[in-house]
């Protein structure tokens, strides 16, 4: 039998960590104060669950993953005998606060408690805790059940023991978990999408152009490469030379775009060898073209699937 879970707030990403530990095997325990949330949490896990089925992404019947699923409204219930808390409820300092400090009174002391959180470091709100050394943040993309990356966000007291147990955790799960180094508000993955999102707006707020028509260079430009290959990989393969070539040839344009909005980080020739450094070591440069060819034969795998008409 695998260790229990407890899930803190059955919205929309404690339902969706549900879907990812029960259909992982591990009992869940999902702990909402809302008489309502309490209410709809089985059946919206159920037709989730449902869709992976008819997608061909579930090796199991969607009651099993129901019947994993214990619902309660006693948080002492929820926190009993369990292995990992994730924290998902609303992005407010003060109810994270409130329920870390009752979570370090009620769970084992070997549990490990995550915040979901989208943008607030543990530090925030598990700093006083006797048991802050197990406190950490586990920030997911939405839906977590299909986006399997997931940042593991250590406080300054976080022992490093527990986020590797975590991490094993959440990798046995199914998902893929990353170390984030430094706590900083909004982590990775939504420092990234704030970058974009702010010069999104400013594109919208000069007329340069549409929402529309941003999603559409987003999601038809820039989102296909990189749901194959990332922000670095994706210049490294694009200019003869590799990223030190990009940085050249690129770096004064996006400077300029850059002090537009009033950001002034230049890429300093040592920034620049630090990037290139790592980028040559997952490949070299004679195995460019190499690369730029797998690069083209993934993309069409990925046109001919979107060309496939939905089950
Ligand atoms: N929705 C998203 O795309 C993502 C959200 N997150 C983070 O996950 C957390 C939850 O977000 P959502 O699921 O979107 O919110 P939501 O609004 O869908 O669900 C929040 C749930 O928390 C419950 N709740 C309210 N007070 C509570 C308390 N004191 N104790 C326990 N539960 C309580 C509510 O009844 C509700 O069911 C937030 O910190 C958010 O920033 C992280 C990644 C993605
Ligand atoms: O975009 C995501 O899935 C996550 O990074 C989030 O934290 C949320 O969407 C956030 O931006 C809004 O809740």
């Amino acid at each position: 039998m695998l260790e229990p879970i407890a899930i803190v707030g059955a919205g929309s990403i404690g339902v969706a960590f549900a879907i990812v530990f029960t259909r992982a095997g591990h009992p869940v325990r999902l702990y909402d104060p809302d008489a309502q949330m309490r209410a709809q949490a089985p059946d919206t896990l159920h037709a989730r669950a449902s869709d992976l089925a008819a997608a061909g992404l579930l090796e199991e019947k969607p009651d099993a993953l129901v019947a994993r699923l214990l619902v309660t409204g006693d948080l002492s219930v929820a926190a009993q005998d369990v292995a990992l808390v994730i924290e998902c409820a609303p992005e407010r300092v003060d109810i994270k606060q409130a329920l870390f400090t009752e979570l370090d009174r009620l769970t084992p002391p070997d549990a490990i408690l995550a915040s979901a959180s989208s943008a607030l470091p543990a530090s925030r709100y598990a700093t006083d805790l006797p048991g802050r050394a197990r406190c950490l943040v586990a920030h997911p993309g939405n839906p977590p059940y299909l986006i399997p990356v997931i940042e593991i966000v250590p406080a300054p007291f976080t022992d490093p023991a527990a986020a590797d147990r975590a991490q094993a955790l959440f990798a046995a799960a199914g998902m893929l978990p990353i170390r984030v180094g430094k706590e900083v508000e909004g982590f990775v993955f939504n420092r990234l999408q704030g970058a974009i999102l702010r010069e999104a707006y400013c594109l919208v707020r000069d007329g340069v152009a549409s929402v529309a028509d941003i999603d559409t260079v987003v999601r038809e430009g820039l989102g296909m490469r990189w749901s194959l290959i990332g922000p670095f990989e994706t210049v490294d393969l694009n200019t003869r030379g590799g990223i030190a070539s990009h940085a050249q040839k690129m770096g004064p344009a996006y400077e300029r775009m850059g002090a537009e909005r009033g950001q002034h980080d230049p890429w300093t020739s040592d920034l620049v060898a630090k990037v290139d450094g790592e980028r040559r070591a997952q490949l070299p440069l004679d195995q460019w073209e190499v690369r730029v060819a797998w690069r083209d034969r993934a993309l069409m795998q990925l046109v001919a699937a979107r060309r496939k008409p939905p089950a």
